[in-house]
């Protein structure tokens, strides 16, 4: 049984009105006492979430979710995919790399987790590229996920093929890297997070952009966490693999919390590794030993602004 709670970072000063004494100096104490009952909790009960990933970041994606705490699974055969949903705690689904049989596959997978209420944390990598990944992702309308995780170009693009915001001419559809800022994605996001909490079962979903800045959104309020380094963008694979983080943490929580919680780990995560790396290999072994370190308490006392 994994127990890394004992582990502590070196002090660190956390750049946080949030001073752990219990006042609510930002007004945030609720969420934030979700957020360190959902890191302890995953710490404690090592939830397992399986994933549905493209082959690129399949590794990064598993060690991510061991080293947060949880445990992985993957799987390609909806068969499969759809019996061990039963003992998974939550799936992550992400279309970066595409076969001739997903276009079948991912709608069932998707249909039969809408059907059994199964929660699934969706990644629309280079959404708007190719027929076949709009037609995969045009199907989720009809079974969505619940939670949404991607970058703004991301966002915008899933949100316009699901006829929720305007298509905008200004804006194209992206590679994997993202061609927007986050700021950019803020109505979609909010729009996509609604129209997901319409079908959760239980009413409850989130959308989650990364970027300089992240934002999470549950279509009410707007969070925007700061940090995290640019050497993320530097690895592939720190947004496929945060998706996989926010299934385990989807796991134990609500799909708000488990949004904000995956993403201020990795916002910790990403700054201690890159005072411990020199380049992108060292980088990602050290963001693995932080993802392991950092503690619930730095992960709830994370910098949380909301607009
Ligand atoms: N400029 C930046 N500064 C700090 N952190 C960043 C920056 N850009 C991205 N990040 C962090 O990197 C992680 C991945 O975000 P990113 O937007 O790069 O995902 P992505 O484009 O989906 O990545 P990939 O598809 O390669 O997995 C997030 O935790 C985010 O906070
Ligand atoms: C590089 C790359 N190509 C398809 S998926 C992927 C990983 C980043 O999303
Ligand atoms: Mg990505």
């Amino acid at each position: 049984m994994s127990d890394s709670s004992h582990i502590h970072r070196n002090e660190r000063d956390i750049d946080s009105p949030y001073n752990g004494s219990g006042d609510d100096a930002d007004g945030l104490a609720d969420v934030r006492s979700r957020i360190r009952a959902a890191a302890e909790a995953v710490r404690s009960t090592t939830p397992m979430a399986q994933s549905f990933t493209n082959f690129v970041t399949i590794n990064l994606v598993a060690n991510a979710q061991l080293a947060a705490g949880g445990t992985a699974a993957m799987s390609f055969l909806p068969d499969d995919v759809i019996d061990t949903a039963a003992i998974a705690g939550a799936d992550y689904v992400n279309v970066g790399t595409l076969l001739p049989f997903y276009k079948d596959a991912l709608p069932r997978i998707a249909r039969a987790f809408h059907k059994s209420g199964h929660k699934w944390v969706l990644d629309p990598v280079a959404a708007g590229i190719g027929s076949t990944r709009t037609e995969i992702l045009r199907s989720f309308r009809a079974a969505p996920p619940t939670v949404v995780r991607g970058n703004a170009s991301e966002i915008i693009a899933l949100a316009t093929m699901w006829g929720l915001i305007a298509p905008d001419d200004a804006t194209r559809p992206a590679g994997v890297e993202s061609v927007d800022e986050v700021d950019a994605a803020v109505d979609a996001a909010r729009r996509l997070a609604r129209f997901l909490a319409a079908s959760a079962p239980n009413g409850g979903a989130a959308v989650a952009v990364s970027g300089a800045v992240d934002l999470v959104t549950d279509g009410d309020v707007v969070y925007r966490l700061p940090g995290g380094s640019a050497m993320m963008t530097k690895i592939t694979g720190a947004g496929c693999s945060l998706g996989g983080v926010t299934a385990v943490y989807l796991a134990v929580a609500d799909p708000l919390t488990a949004a904000l919680a995956a993403t201020a780990l990795y916002n910790r995560a990403g700054e201690i590794a890159e005072t411990r790396s020199h380049g992108p290999g060292s980088f990602q072994v050290a963001f693995l030993d932080a993802l392991w370190n950092v503690t619930a308490d730095e992960v709830a006392s994370s910098p949380i602004q909301v607009s």
